[in-house]
């Protein structure tokens, strides 16, 4: 299978784009640091100058003559005197110092009215909840003292807080999930529905703070994107926890460009969440984060697709360089998913034999294999009425070894099909995604914590949370990555997904797999018909005996090595 090259930006890494950016933006600090006297000096010069060009036009015409006069005798005095001209540009620049100093606009005096009487209705709102009958000096009561607990407030164009700094007793119970709940709850609908809010509790200072969170962009569409290998990117967030962004384009038409934090997740060898679970109500885009995530993957790894949803989503997909099979059937999905547990095993065992051996693992054990699955439910109920095998009962492996193996697993799964769900695949995906509606229960179940933002009342498709591993939660927005074949994706974006679909590879018997040859051309629209049978390129095929010839040597018998799938159609790469 021919390998498409690593683009150029992406094999300097991210790292070199970034201190490039730190250094100039340090040496521009440095200068301004440095000029600031001259700077200050030169503007002062400015408005002294045109206060005295505002003196010569309001002074009468008659007069002027009079005025030039006294000037040039000042002139004349100043070259006469000792010292004079020094003096006088000393006098000059000490003036030009006075009139160029930044004159900051005087801090209004408060707030407005309409601005007073938000925050006295929402003192008065969080009177119950922090105050105590037994409390001598209650910081919160009736009638009370607003200024005494909001330290800070800030105010958008609209006339409502975009930002609130709130103090609370120290018998508040911040520690109790339910205790902030009830809180962020009040304060997301006193301070205005409809916009998303960002809970800091600082229960060390017993400070609350509240910030309005921008809304998080959603015309990002599906594009190369500059990270290293073993990195994906599942969306994009807010810069309040990461640091990193990322060049992107973006717009109708990607004509506008921006640096977004990313939600990177890193798989592979030294990956602390290895496998990823997605969660959502149906249509809440969990489809388009695999299709994004089996983008990506392909730039460097081979991908093996098993869809449950069963229509026909990945499509696009079917025989292109890098995917090994796209799987809409319970037969096929058995198929191929018995042959990545063999694989899995065979790297285990070719990589632990180069191990002792003092070798580095070969490297047939070293590009990554990704098992993607959508809705595996569907498959484990059809198992269960045919008494057949369940896909998911196949993923013990990869998911257990996989990360030794670089073999990655990605679950996307809809919430009523979540009880469905094999032990390992909940134990080993430690990376949890939530798109779409879903209530606090529900997010907290699957992240594990609970998001420290209010969600909004219109979800997006692709807008949820993140969280990986044991780490904090991230607003989540997935770039637009449709299905091309969908009529009702725009041109746009249908084409952004073209561009980074790899070549079509071409089946090398007449007899071509069901659906790879009747599938429309990359400009071509409408829905193609689902195709059913395991597609296995030339590499993975010779990987496929390869991983025979190996295991016969080194795997136990519980696990043989698995030849290429019976019904599998082989296809050889067309580059
Ligand atoms: N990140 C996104 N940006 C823009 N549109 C999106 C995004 N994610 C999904 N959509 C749109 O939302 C619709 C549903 O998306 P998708 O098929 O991925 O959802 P799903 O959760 O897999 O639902 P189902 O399983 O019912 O197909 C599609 O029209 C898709 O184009």
């Amino acid at each position: 299978m021919a390998r498409r090259p690593l683009p150029r930006i992406l094999s300097n890494g991210s790292a070199q784009l970034a201190r490039s950016r730190e250094l100039a933006r340090t040496a521009a600090d440095s200068a301004t640091d440095v000029l600031h006297p001259l700077i200050t000096i030169t503007r002062g010069l400015r408005r002294l100058a045109s206060a005295g060009r505002r003196r010569w036009v309001d002074t009468p015409k008659e007069r002027r003559g009079a005025v030039l006069l006294a000037v040039a005798a000042v002139l004349m005095g100043v070259v006469l005197a000792p010292y004079g001209p020094l003096l006088a540009a000393v006098a000059l620049m000490a003036a030009a110092a006075w009139h160029g100093r930044e004159r900051t606009p005087a801090a209004p005096a408060g707030p407005a009215p309409g601005q007073l009487q938000r925050l006295t209705s929402l003192y008065e709102a969080l009177v119950p909840y922090f105050s105590a009958s037994d409390d001598p000096e209650p910081l919160y009561a009736r009638g009370g003292d607003w200024e005494k607990v909001f330290s800070e407030y800030e105010f958008d164009g609209d006339g409502r807080l975009a930002h609130l700094v709130i103090s609370y007793p120290a018998y508040f119970t911040d520690a109790e999930p339910e205790s902030r709940a009830r809180i962020e709850q009040l304060l997301g609908a006193k301070c205005g529905r409809g916009r998303e809010y960002h809970f800091g509790w600082d229960e060390e200072a017993n400070q609350l703070t509240v910030r309005v969170l921008a809304p998080l962009p959603t015309d990002i569409a599906a594009q190369p994107f500059v990270t290293a290998p073993g990195e994906t990117v599942l969306g994009f967030t807010d810069p309040t926890r990461v640091r990193r962004t990322l060049p992107l384009t973006h717009g109708a038409h990607g004509e506008e460009r921006a640096d977004v934090p990313p939600v990177v997740w890193r798989t592979g060898v030294r990956s602390t969440e290895p496998h990823l679970l997605a969660v959502g109500q149906p249509g809440s885009g969990t489809s388009t984060l695999l299709r994004s995530i089996a983008l990506q993957a392909l730039h460097h790894g081979d991908v093996v697709i098993v869809d449950g949803g069963g229509t026909g989503e990945y499509a696009c997909l079917t025989g292109r360089d890098g995917v090994l099979a796209v799987e809409c059937a319970l037969s096929g999905a058995v198929t191929s998913l018995e042959w990545a547990a063999a694989e899995t095993e065979r790297r285990l065992a070719a990589a632990g034999k180069a191990h002792q051996a003092g070798d580095p693992p070969p490297e047939d054990t070293r590009r990554p294999l990704w098992l993607l699955l959508d809705r595996p439910s569907v498959f484990t109920h059809l198992a269960a009425a045919d008494g057949g095998t369940d896909p998911q009962s196949l993923l013990q492996a990869p998911l257990r070894h996989g990360r030794a193996a670089n073999v990655t697993v990605v679950v996307a799964e809809q919430f009523d099909g979540i009880d469905a769900l094999a032990a390992p695949v909940r134990q080993h995906t430690r990376a949890r995604v939530v798109l779409g509606p879903a209530t606090a229960g529900q997010l907290e179940s699957v992240l594990g914590a609970p998001p420290h933002t209010t969600p909004v009342d219109q979800m997006p498709p692709g807008r949820g949370y993140a969280r990986l591993g044991t780490g904090p939660v991230h607003r989540l927005q997935v770039p637009a990555t449709p299905d091309p074949y969908d009529d009702a994706t725009s041109e746009a974006h249908r084409q952004a997904v073209l561009d980074l679909l790899p070549p079509r590879t071409t089946p090398v018997d007449e007899e071509a797999p069901v659906g790879a040859d009747s599938a429309p051309a990359e400009e071509g629209a409408g829905q193609v018909p689902v195709p059913e049978a395991v597609l296995l390129d030339k590499a993975a095929t010779e990987k496929v005996a390869a991983a025979a010839m190996a295991t016969d040597a080194v795997v136990p018998e519980t696990a043989p090595a698995q030849p290429a799938p019976k019904d599998a159609a082989v296809a050889e790469s067309s580059s």
